[in-house]
């Protein structure tokens, strides 16, 4: 598929040919769990500044991707650079903070004990009031954790992965557990960060989501990278029209392969084809096979042509 390319290689140019050093550098990373690839030769540069979310369906390979990035998961192969480092050299120096999906919080201690105690961890934690306050849980700081509801053990988590000011976030689907006041309140409190300059990269599953808070989407689907750009670039590019056709004789490679046919799938006589230009493909269809009968074409909705994209295409 030529989405990727259109919008942007995954591995942008600019910073190659300008002076700063990527936040994140993703070379070909890999990895493999027996029969599965999780995560196959990714390439992916995120310059600092950017809120880039990683967007996919179950099983994508966002989390194994975070996993790595956090030196949690060995690649099989390939590199990682965190502004320039190695994932150890970074961590150590407190470059990266981290919000993993459902990482337990001990029961028996307060919001404030908790803080205190990750900041005991970090040579130069931030002052504990900074860090309630930016993750928004200044009026939590005395509660137990046993007693928080599910978004706000996500706020303290997210306030454990601030404590030592990183310059890098990496969240694994953080908004998990939140309704949607909540889910707007932290990326509010997420964008003030980011004002600093910070650099943030999410798991997410859902289109909205990553268009409404990411500065840039990077679509996943079986490991690899299928569309990269902005939320209006994704949007445009996900969505199309679909042509459907009986077309006896018809192999998919064929029909995959015709003008503005994106995907394609057949199942007897019957195929439906994913278009980016419909027009082109019906064009193209009929001198081909003239026999195809019972022609529909209709527009896909956002949500299904974004699922469309993220499940296992023909071509
Ligand atoms: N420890 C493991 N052992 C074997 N296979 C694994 C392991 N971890 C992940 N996988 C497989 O790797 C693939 C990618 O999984 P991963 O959890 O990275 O996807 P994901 O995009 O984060 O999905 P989800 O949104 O469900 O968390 C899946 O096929 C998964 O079953």
């Amino acid at each position: 598929m030529a989405i990727t390319s259109q919008i942007r290689p995954a591995d942008s140019a600019d910073s190659a040919a300008g002076q700063v050093t990527p936040a994140v550098r993703l070379t070909g990373l890999t990895k493999k769990y027996k029969a599965v690839t999780a995560v196959d030769a990714l390439d992916l540069t995120l310059e600092p500044g950017q809120v880039v979310a990683l967007l996919g369906p179950n099983g994508a390979g966002k989390s194994t991707t975070v996993d790595m990035m956090l030196g949690l998961t060995r690649p099989t192969s390939g590199q990682i650079a965190l502004f320039g480092q190695s994932v150890r050299q970074a961590a150590d120096a407190g470059m990266v903070g981290a919000m993993l999906q459902n990482s337990q919080l001990p029961d028996d201690v307060t919001v404030a004990e908790l803080v205190n105690l990750y900041a005991g961890l970090h040579r130069k934690p931030l002052p504990l009031d900074l860090v309630l306050d930016r993750a928004g849980i200044a009026d939590l700081a005395k509660r137990r954790t046993a007693k928080l509801s599910g978004g706000q053990k996500q706020r303290v988590r997210f306030a454990l992965a601030i404590v030592a000011d990183p310059r890098l976030l990496v969240l694994d689907e953080p908004t998990a557990a939140m309704d949607v006041q909540s889910r707007r309140d932290f990326w509010a409190a997420m964008r003030r960060l980011t004002g600093g300059g910070r650099t943030i990269i999410f798991a997410t599953h859902y289109l909205e989501e990553a268009d409404e808070f990411a500065d840039r989407i990077v679509l996943l689907r079986a490991g690899k990278v299928v569309a990269d750009g902005s939320g209006a670039q994704i949007k445009s590019a996900v969505s199309g029209r679909q042509v459907a056709a009986t077309v006896p004789g018809a192999t998919l490679q064929s029909l995959a392969g015709l003008p503005g046919v994106e995907e394609a799938t057949l199942v007897g006589d019957r195929a439906t084809m994913r278009c980016s230009d419909s027009d082109a493909a019906i064009r193209a269809l009929l001198p081909a096979y003239p026999q195809a009968t019972d022609i529909e074409i209709r527009s896909l909705g956002l949500e299904e042509a974004f699922l469309a994209l993220t499940t296992e295409e023909a071509k």
